[in-house]
């Protein structure tokens, strides 16, 4: 019998997320240039007689553990492209929040994936492994790659974006979620009636990202979904200002929120303003995470 499979998979901030106009299957065209942060999950797959799913966390309460979890979607995926039974216990090990606009799910989709690609011996080729991804969700191929990457289309179609250097972050964590389709729903309706422009990435921001430049990064991060996300979740103001007012080079929602991401230009300064944030109560958690970080990865058989 095959040893189980250990995953690690990063969570994403969005260091810009331009949104054009919904599209006829109710998509938003992105230019979503996605960096992978340094807050982990881990899926381990294992041999058993029939599928089951089980995860373990802070959070863990608030992850479904039916058919729709991402991680169970993604080894039915596989088994069924391969005609094999979906024969596997996977268990997640949560750390990255829950419906925070960090891709947990999506995290999970991914390194699922690849455990069972290893566990069952498939040999699935990249290529065939980001499009079960994309299948799965249109964040799902970014969690494969990890780095940074621009994803065109509505996130799915990658290129891989250079990173010159190391950024430190802190991550609040709001009290509950927020839901995806419900914040692109509301940037629908804040939008009406207006001429949404075509989204493109920014060269200003590939070239901070290239350079490694934190500084520049700061200037030029942007996210289309903030206004629809504060106007959900008007307290998240409250938490872009204390972590601003902290010491933080700039602020903004993480995705779809409500996760508030804050840019820091070292160790010391994240600490400073994780403490600050936490002091501030205007959120239930902050986190220190550095950037880049590399995609689901084997860990340990
Ligand atoms: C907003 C982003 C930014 O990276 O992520 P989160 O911040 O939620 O993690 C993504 O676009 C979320 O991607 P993901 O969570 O994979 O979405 P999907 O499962 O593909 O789609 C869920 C729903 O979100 C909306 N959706 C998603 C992607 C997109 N380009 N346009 C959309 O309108 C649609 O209503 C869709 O039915
Ligand atoms: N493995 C999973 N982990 C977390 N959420 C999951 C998972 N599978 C499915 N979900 C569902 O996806 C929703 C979005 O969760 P998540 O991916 O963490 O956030 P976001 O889409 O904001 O990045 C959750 O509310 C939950 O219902």
């Amino acid at each position: 019998m095959s040893a189980p499979v250990t995953v690690r998979v990063p969570a994403k901030v969005n260091v810009q997320l331009a949104v054009g106009a919904a599209r006829p299957d109710g998509f938003h065209d992105l230019a979503n240039v996605f960096l992978a942060v340094g807050l982990y999950d881990e899926v381990t797959a294992a041999p058993a007689d029939t599928l089951t799913i089980t995860c373990s966390g802070p959070d863990a309460a608030r992850v479904p553990l039916d058919s729709t979890n991402l991680a169970a979607r993604a080894a039915r995926a596989l088994a069924e492209r391969y005609g094999i039974e979906p024969a596997v216990r996977l268990h997640i090990a949560k750390d990255i929040p829950v419906a925070g606009g960090m891709a947990g799910g999506s995290a999970d989709g991914a390194a699922a994936l690849v455990a069972c690609d290893a566990l069952w011996g498939t040999g699935a080729s990249r290529d065939e492994l980001l499009a079960i991804c994309a299948e799965l969700g249109s964040d799902v191929p970014f969690s494969l790659v990890g780095g940074a990457a621009l994803g065109l289309g509505r996130g799915e179609k990658l290129t891989p974006v250079e990173v010159g250097g190391t950024f430190h972050w802190v991550f609040a964590v709001a009290d509950g979620g927020l839901s995806t389709p419900a914040v692109y729903g509301e940037f629908d309706r804040l939008t009406a009636g207006t001429e949404v422009p075509e989204p493109t990435a920014s060269p200003a921001l590939l070239a901070a990202l290239r350079s490694g430049d934190a500084g520049a990064l700061a200037g030029a991060l942007s996210n289309d979904l903030q206004p629809a996300a504060l106007s959900l979740r008007p307290a998240l103001a409250a938490t872009l200002a204390a972590g601003t007012e902290a010491g933080a080079w700039a602020a903004l929602v993480s995705g779809s929120g409500p996760t508030t991401a804050f840019l820091v230009p070292d160790d010391a300064a994240g600490q400073k303003v994780a403490d600050a944030l936490t002091a501030s109560g205007t959120c239930r958690d902050a986190r220190v995470a550095v950037s880049p970080a590399p995609g689901a990865r084997v860990e340990r058989f």
